[in-house]
Parts: structure tokens; sequence; C-alpha cells
């Protein structure tokens, strides 16, 4: 697998360069310089196969001989050992619940298969490998719980101060190792740019060897389309031919990989990019103009992102045309009122508790209903996340009915260890060089 910058699309760079350099020099984006199509055989029976074996296909034909079979399949079967149930609701509804990894979120696919890919390439007597992650909530968790105790390797999580639920809190802080938190005075967004600013800063690339666990990362995005895939082989167990996804988006990795599964040959006919109202792409897509702006407080907290990374690569994957991508992509925002009406929508109608990102999903399905009612597709919202993570959103009769996963009631009695930063990248890089 090669691939290129979406600023420079002569660049070449192996699969273990990028995920190691985890952004290209220049700013931009890693992109694979060829999607190939997964042949029209295994589309054709793909209800056959199971999670780990859809993965691996889908691994395998994306990273060509990067890793040998052997060690891919061994690396992915350790990595995606979670189930992710397609749950139906009614005739043509579903739910796809990605929360049932370690970290109880969709992270996990990521950050496990990443975890395992850079462990698999680093060398005895290497340079410790220092990986930078910023997060809104649950990618921390999951990175921290994916690289907790992996040789040679240290985590730094960046979160905002106060924006983040307690449990979100607990798992980012409470790991001790090879782990480390900094709480920051700001928004996810500056988080964000921290981690940037240190990836392009000669200093610090001089004295350690710096790395992403975000979506930047190419390796964070590979093991998400194999959820599309193996959803649309459960539908079409079920007789569904015609399938549409609508996805909670924050930083659009999820999304793009769903859109990249789309490229390699998925046969999806509509995606829904569901935002809170940080919606600078729903904004994008209704005028052409794309302007980010400061991300804002919502509750689904861990999609308060103002300026999202993967938004090129998915202009990227549609050459920039954005009639093209407005053929297959169309986005909704919603408020914090309208979030809490569909968690009581879903609890009343389904008996179902949904977590306030997956909320949004549901919602902007019936919108997406409401304004083509000729449309017949099965539709399914991603649950990215479990409802015991965000117990305050809830009012108390639906709150009454989560339960809580054993791994966090193992957290509550474990101590909060986090460092305190303001937004100037000056005193970040030295907490990082008095730490080296
Ligand atoms: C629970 C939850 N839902 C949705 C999102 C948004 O996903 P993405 O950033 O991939 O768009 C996030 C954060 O990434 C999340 O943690
Ligand atoms: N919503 C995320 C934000 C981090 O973004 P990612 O693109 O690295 O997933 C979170 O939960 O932290």
């Amino acid at each position: 697998m090669k691939l290129y910058s979406t600023n420079n699309t002569a660049l070449r760079v192996s699969f273990k360069e990028a995920v190691f350099n985890s952004m290209p020099q220049d700013k931009g984006l890693y992109m694979p310089v060829e999607i190939p199509q997964l042949d029209a055989e295994f589309i054709q029976n793909i209800e056959q196969y199971s999670l780990p074996e859809i993965a691996y296909k889908v691994a395998s034909v994306l990273l060509k001989d990067e890793i040998p079979a052997r060690d891919l399949k061994a690396l992915i079967d350790d990595a995606i050992n979670f189930e992710a149930p397609v749950v139906k609701l009614d005739e043509k509804t579903f739910v796809l619940e990605l929360f049932h990894g370690p970290s109880l979120a969709f992270k996990d696919f990521g950050a496990r298969f990443m975890s395992r890919v850079m462990a698999y390439f680093l060398k005895d007597g290497e340079q410790l490998l220092d990986v930078l992650v910023a997060t809104s909530g649950d990618t921390g968790g999951a990175v921290a719980l994916g690289f907790l105790g992996v040789p040679n390797t240290r985590v730094t999580i960046l979160y905002p101060e106060g924006r983040v639920s307690p449990i979100q809190e607990l798992q980012l802080t409470t790991n001790g190792q090879n782990i480390r938190a900094i709480e920051v005075k700001g928004t996810f967004d500056d988080c964000q740019t921290l981690v940037k600013q240190a990836f392009a800063d000669d200093e610090l690339n001089a004295r350690f060897r710096l790395t992403s666990a975000n979506s930047i990362n190419i390796s964070r995005l590979i093991p998400q389309t194999f959820y599309y895939f193996n959803t649309y082989a459960q539908l079409k167990k079920q007789g569904f031919s015609d399938v549409l996804f609508s996805v909670p988006s924050g930083n659009f990795g999820n999304i793009g990989a769903g859109l990249l599964a789309y490229k390699l040959g998925l046969p999806v006919k509509q995606f829904i990019a569901a935002t809170n109202m940080n919606d600078t792409v729903p904004r994008f897509l209704e005028s052409g103009v794309y302007e980010t702006k400061p991300s804002v407080q919502t509750y689904a907290n861990a999609m308060d992102v103002g300026a999202p990374s993967n938004w090129i690569r998915i202009m990227d994957l549609f050459n920039q045309d954005l009639e093209a991508l407005k053929k297959v992509v169309t986005s909704y925002r919603f408020t914090d009122d309208e979030t809490l009406a569909g968690i009581k929508e879903i609890d009343q109608k389904y008996n179902y508790v949904a977590c306030p990102h997956t909320a949004i999903a549901y919602l902007a399905v019936e919108q997406f209903r409401k304004e083509n009612p000729q449309d017949n597709s099965a539709a399914v919202f991603l649950s990215t996340a479990h409802a015991c993570k965000f117990p305050d959103i809830f009012p108390a009769h639906i709150g009454a009915k989560i339960e809580i996963p054993e791994q966090v009631k193992a957290l509550e009695s474990k101590p909060k260890h986090a460092g305190q930063l303001g937004i100037d990248f000056n005193a970040f890089k030295e907490y990082l060089l008095s730490k080296a």
C-alpha cells in the first residue's frame, strides 16, 4: 500500500511510514494511492463471512503485502475481539451498536487496531514512541486502553477541562503506567491544535519520536471500514439490498471510513452525516462555503468539533467534486433540545436507551425519511458510545434503565492523575521537554 498527501499527490510513503508519521510534513493527510475494488463475488456472498473474516479481507486488499497474511490475521483477531451487533428496532430501522469494546465506544475499533499495528512495526531497541492524542471524550479512553502496557510506547492525552463526562475523565486519567493525561483550559479544537503544533515543531521532533493516535492517522480509519461491511452483510442476510447509514459526526473520521468502504465497493445507497450545532459540514453542503467556527459545547460532547480534521479526506475521496459528493452524502444538524427529544422518542418508540450522539444519528434518519418519503432503504444509525458515559443527560426514568458495565464500576475507586495546562503551545512544549 502506498499513500500520498492530500496536499501533494506526487508523494509516496509506505503504510508503516504513514502510521508512524501520522501526518505528512506539508500538513495534508495521508490517503491511499490505490483504492482497490473488492471482488464482486465477495460482496455477493458477504453474508457468509464473520466480522473477523470480513475485516481480514478488507485489510488485506487495502494493505497488500505491508503485513504478512498470517500476522495480519492474528493482529485483527486480537484487536477486533468484540461484537458489533445490528439491532432491529422496526421493519426498516436498525441501530449498529459499536460500544461493546473495552472503552465502550466505537473508538475501540481504531485504537486497538492502531496500537497493535504500531507494536507490530516497532523493533526492539528503537527509540520510545511518543503517542500524542487530543480527545473530546472517547478517543482518549480507547487509545489509553489500546496502548496500556505496550512496551516502548508512551501516550499523552490532551482533553478539554470540564467538557468531558465524569466517566470519560476517569477513563482518561486513571490508567498510570505508560499513559498520562493533561487537562487543557480550552476546547477540543485547542487540544487538537496543540497536538498538531507539536508535530510541526523541530525541537520536539528532534527530541522525541512523535506519532498521533487521532483519526488523522490512517491506521485509525482502516479498521472502521470493517463494521460498515459487516453491517451490510447482516442486512443482506435479512434480505435487504438498499442500505443507508446515519453517522453521528464530529471529526468525520467515522463517516470518512464509511465512505472509504463505499469507494472499496460497498454498495451503500446513502450516507447521512449527523451533527450537533458544531455544524461546519452541514453549512458547507448547503452553501458551498467551508468555514470553521470555534466549537460550542453540547450534550453530544464528543462531537463538539468546529474544525473537523477528516473533511479534507472526504473531499479527496470525491476528487473535490462537491456535486458528486452530495449525491451520496447528506447532512443534518440538531440542537440540544432536539437531541433530548430524540432520546425520549427512541425510548418511547423502541424502549431503547441511546446516548446523545446516537440520538442525533437517529434524528437524522427521521429527517431524511421526511424529506425523501419515496426512499425505501433499510436505515442504520450508528450507536457510537454506551449511554452510561453520559448519565447527566438523561431524564431520571430513562437513566434508571442504563446498566453500568463492570469496567465502569471499577473505575470509580481509582484516583485521577492529570497535568493542567492552558492553550499556550510553549507551555505544552515545556511540559513535554521537562518530562522527557
Ligand atoms: C460517541 C461519539 N460519537 C461520535 C463521534 C464523532 O465521530 P467522528 O469524530 O469520527 O466524526 C465521537 C468522537 O469522535 C464520539 O466519541
Ligand atoms: N470525538 C473524538 C475527537 C477526537 O477525534 P478523532 O478524530 O481522533 O477520533 C473524541 O472522542 O475524542
